[in-house]
């Protein structure tokens, strides 16, 4: 399986193990190499292209591969992996299988069922989710199911997307799923205000002891003076992390006649004053507060980062609520606050565990009250939370960037046009570079050179280091790279790639002017390819929205990525043309570009042939046996 072998290999040198006779896209058309394409291409790639898939045989049986036949996103050109035309275009694009394990609004789910084959399994114990899941394309969650990395292995390689339908993304194993290559997205928006009103409904409640006066009257009993409450006004609030619950509650509590104060290591001050809010040092907030609300993620920073000596700073009587996470108190230590009337109330939204125990005596204790993680819970905020996750798994499925990738760079929209023919040109280079190198050599450095007329500033490579990344280690290994784990899979394979841009005199207009691609320390299988520092060394530009490549080793060439390709140094003389091209018609092989480029006249010439077919080891002999023929490889892009 892809990703865990990726693992496996941790540390391990990136080492071809290629030969002449046996090009690499043999090897692709073995049944192993047919499920690799299934987790490696199709709309699993989370790259700007639009990938339809077509079944080579029946999706419902389990056997099915899939090929991606590309059309770009924002439908520039058909470009390249021709590879692939000969797939079977009547067979109809099986539709996607969407898992939702935790209730989801309804304008949410009829989106999703207009794209996939949607499955509402709520409930599902760890174990049935874990059966489940190499079933399903994408998995659409809220607080209440643990993706673990259990769930990314049992998914063998199908999961593409885990959508969270709310916030906190605590539940997900980003880690996992970053090196499993699985995008995970989140509704960061639509419960924002849901969550800062249940935080306030939380504070007054509290405050005027409006639940446990509830239940002392459905008890039976009426009693006015036990439940005196405080006022609001005047008093200070501290607001624990100023994001958008955050400034939310504080705009409110100002309007409740509150003087609020905030502390977030990362929220601007302009932001805070410009809603009449202090930002205040973490000491400075939990030290001066009469109520303390807490907004900020569970991370390992913020886990039980309200403790016993935080509770120890705070005033006698403190109030405390919580509508982020429970992770970030330690419930223990709040109870012996709460005991020893250092905490005098605490409303509490989330616990540590979630059910709590039913014998839990936070739950129980006469000075909290409590709800069961209902901050997101309004009629609103489920519908606008389902909308928005379902529209980001359906993009993610499609193959298009997310604006709430939790896990991925957010590549926008305009870029991401611009830079489609460049995607698709970066991962050729890798490809064909890492072909370059001898069978056993270890890969362990790679430069990428952009030559561009941009501000060096104003050029996103983000996508383009993960497409020479994906081209570099694809071909040689089971791993399947795309955007979310290119570092991560390079990393483990001991891999780095530097960038350089440089800035050329060339038009502004197009985002790059070429790309160079270097592997230096390692041998060549064809010793043209070396530059004069003796790094394997290959340059390619983007010609009318076509990938071309422009040099290799230092001889220029210009032949367009298509197909595969026969690259031939030879001595320089008459009739090389005919000769090969003649060999090549006798098999059958169609040649559909030819370029000779040469340093001096009547010297040294390097030939590129793209071919649409791959030539039979015969047909390959028989070149390597032209006298002028110097050396020769059969490279697949
Ligand atoms: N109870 C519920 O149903 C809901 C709970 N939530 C929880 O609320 C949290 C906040 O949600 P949003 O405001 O939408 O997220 P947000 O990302 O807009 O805000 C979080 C803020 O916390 C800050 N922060 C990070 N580390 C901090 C630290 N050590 N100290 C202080 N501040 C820190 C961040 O800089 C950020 O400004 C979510 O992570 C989620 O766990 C959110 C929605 C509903
Ligand atoms: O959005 C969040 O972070 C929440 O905590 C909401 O959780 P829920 O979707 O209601 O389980």
């Amino acid at each position: 399986m892809a990703n865990s072998s990726a693992a496996a290999s941790s540390g391990t040198l990136l080492r071809p193990n290629l030969s002449d006779t046996t090009p690499i896209n043999s090897r692709r058309s073995s049944p192993q190499q047919l499920s690799f394409l299934h987790s490696s291409s199709s709309y699993n790639n989370l790259l700007p292209l639009k990938f339809q898939l077509k079944p080579i045989s029946n999706h419902a049986s389990g056997s099915h591969a899939v090929v991606n036949v590309l059309k770009t996103a924002v439908d520039t050109a058909d470009i390249s992996f021709s590879r692939n035309r000969n797939v079977d275009s009547a067979v109809s694009i099986p539709k996607p299988t969407i898992l939702v394990s935790e209730k989801l609004g309804e304008a949410g789910l009829e989106l999703l069922r207009s794209f996939g084959n949607v499955d509402c399994s709520y409930d599902l114990s760890p174990e049935d989710l874990c059966k489940k899941i190499s079933l399903c394309d994408a998995l659409i969650v809220r607080s209440g199911t643990k993706v673990t990395r259990q769930v990314f292995e049992a998914a063998k390689g199908r999961l593409k997307v885990v959508g969270r339908a709310g916030v906190g993304i605590d539940n997900v194993d980003l880690q996992a799923a970053t090196e499993f290559g699985c995008l995970v997205v989140n509704a960061p928006t639509a419960n924002t205000i849901a969550a800062a009103e249940h935080g306030i409904a939380l504070l007054c409640s509290m405050a005027r002891n409006v639940s446990q006066a509830d239940a002392s009257m459905k008890a039976g009993q009426w009693q006015r003076s036990k439940y005196v409450g405080v006022s609001l006004v005047g008093k200070t609030l501290a607001v624990m992390g100023f994001g958008k619950v955050g400034s939310e509650v504080a705009r409110r509590a100002k309007g409740l006649g509150m003087h609020v104060i905030a502390h977030d290591p990362y929220a601007p001050a302009d932001r805070a004053r410009a809603i009449g809010v202090e930002l205040v040092s973490f000491d400075q907030a939990i030290s001066t507060a009469d109520f303390i609300s807490l907004h900020m993620p569970l991370t390992p920073t913020t886990s039980k980062i309200f403790n016993d000596d935080t509770f120890a700073k705070m005033k006698k009587g403190v109030r405390v609520i919580n509508v982020a996470r429970g992770g970030v108190i330690d419930e223990d230590a709040l109870l012996r606050a709460l005991d020893a009337g250092k905490v005098a109330q605490a409303a509490l939204d989330v616990f540590c565990v979630e059910p709590p125990p039913k014998d839990s005596k936070l739950v129980q204790h006469e000075n909290v009250t409590v709800t069961p993680h209902l901050g997101a819970s309004t009629k609103e905020a489920q519908e606008g939370v389902a909308v928005e996750i379902a529209e980001a798994v359906v993009g993610a499925l499609k193959g298009e960037l997310s604006a709430t990738a939790v896990n991925a760079p957010m590549v926008p929209a305009e870029v991401l046009s611009e830079l489609a023919p460049y995607v698709v040109l970066a991962e050729k280079l890798g490809r064909l570079a890492v072909q370059l190198v001898a069978g056993g050599s270890g890969i362990q450095s790679v430069k990428v050179v952009y030559r561009s007329a941009r501000d060096p500033d104003n050029l996103d490579t983000r996508l383009l280091r993960a497409m020479i990344t994906k081209g570099l280690i694809e071909p040689i290994s089971s791993s399947f790279v795309n955007l979310v784990n290119a570092d991560f899979t390079a990393k483990q394979k001991g891999l780095r790639i530097s960038e350089e841009r440089v800035v050329v005199d060339s038009s502004p207009e197009n985002p790059v002017d070429s790309i160079l691609v270097q592997i230096s320390n390692v041998q060549s299988r064809f010793a043209s390819a070396l530059s004069e520092n003796g790094n394997i060394s290959i340059e390619g530009k983007v010609k009318y929205g076509v990938p071309h490549l422009t040099q290799v080793g230092s001889l220029g060439t210009d032949v367009s990525l298509e197909g595969n390709l026969i690259l031939c140094c030879q001595v320089d003389q008459p009739g090389m043309i005919g000769r090969v091209g003649n060999i090549l018609g006798e098999s059958n092989v169609n040649v559909n570009f030819m370029s000779v480029g040469r340093t001096v006249k009547k010297s040294k010439a390097i030939m590129a042939i793209g071919v649409d077919e791959e030539p039979d080891k015969d047909t390959l002999k028989r070149i390597g046996e032209v006298p002028a023929i110097e050396e020769f490889v059969f490279l697949d892009l």
